[in-house]
């Protein structure tokens, strides 16, 4: 069971973070958790469902749907063209809200979150063996920061730096419930998803297997 200032938190020491990225373990109740589990289930089904996208003709072995702006590599546009053509779901209000109150509590600046109004999110599920290569989030025209929420299994995610792919990173593992915001100097840092740790998700979360990580954006789009 956790407790205040139980194990579970002394187990987790603050992992040493290039500037401009905050981790918040835990920032997420179980209540909001299981909510947006109850979301994710209806955007699944469309009117773009759910699909793994195709990197030079592979697919990823993550599966995404996105809301405001349809992500396939490596751009934007408002039609899933790579799946059905269809539109994709609007950005919902309560995610640009929810977006300013993780700014805020990332940065500890309760005006950080004021300007910011994402209108993409990448929402990802991993199944026990999907894994996410490093890579950078380039494809918006804004340096707005990335606001990443984890709900399920445990993963091990992998920040580094901008100019490679390689060290200095620094490993964490990402829990149920964690945000992760990555802006400023870090807002194109390489990151990844080496490892999903099967079986893991608390218990109340919502979801029984796997992994969602939903990573919000300013695209820098209009139209
Ligand atoms: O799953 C994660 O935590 C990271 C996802 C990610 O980097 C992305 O969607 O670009
Ligand atoms: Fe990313």
């Amino acid at each position: 069971m956790s407790t205040l200032f139980g194990d579970d938190m002394i187990d987790r020491p603050a992992p040493e973070l290039p500037a401009g990225a905050h981790f918040v373990p835990g920032w997420l109740t179980l209540d909001e958790q299981r909510w947006i589990v109850t979301r994710f289930h209806e955007w699944v089904q469309g009117p773009v469902p759910i699909r793994a996208a195709k990197v030079r003709g592979h697919e990823m072995s993550v599966q995404t749907v996105c809301l405001g702006w349809h992500w396939r590599p490596y751009e934007y546009s408002r039609e899933a063209v790579d799946v059905n053509g269809n539109r994709v779901l609007e950005f919902p209000d309560w995610m640009v809200r929810l977006g300013r109150k993780a700014l805020s509590a990332a940065t500890g600046n309760p005006r950080a979150g004021d300007d910011y109004t994402p209108d993409t999110a990448l929402v990802n599920y991993y199944d026990d063996t999907a894994r996410m290569g490093m890579h950078q989030d380039k494809d918006e025209r804004s340096a707005a920061p990335v606001v990443s929420l984890s709900i399920g299994d445990t993963c091990k995610f992998r920040f580094g730096n901008t100019e490679t792919r390689n060290r200095p990173y620094t490993d964490l593992d990402l829990a149920s419930g964690d945000l992760f915001v990555f802006g400023g100097p870090s807002r194109l840092a390489f990151h990844g998803i080496p490892k999903v740790y099967p079986g893991t998700a608390p218990e109340g979360c919502g979801l029984e297997r796997g992994r969602i990580n939903i990573t919000m954006r300013v695209t820098g789009l209009a139209g």
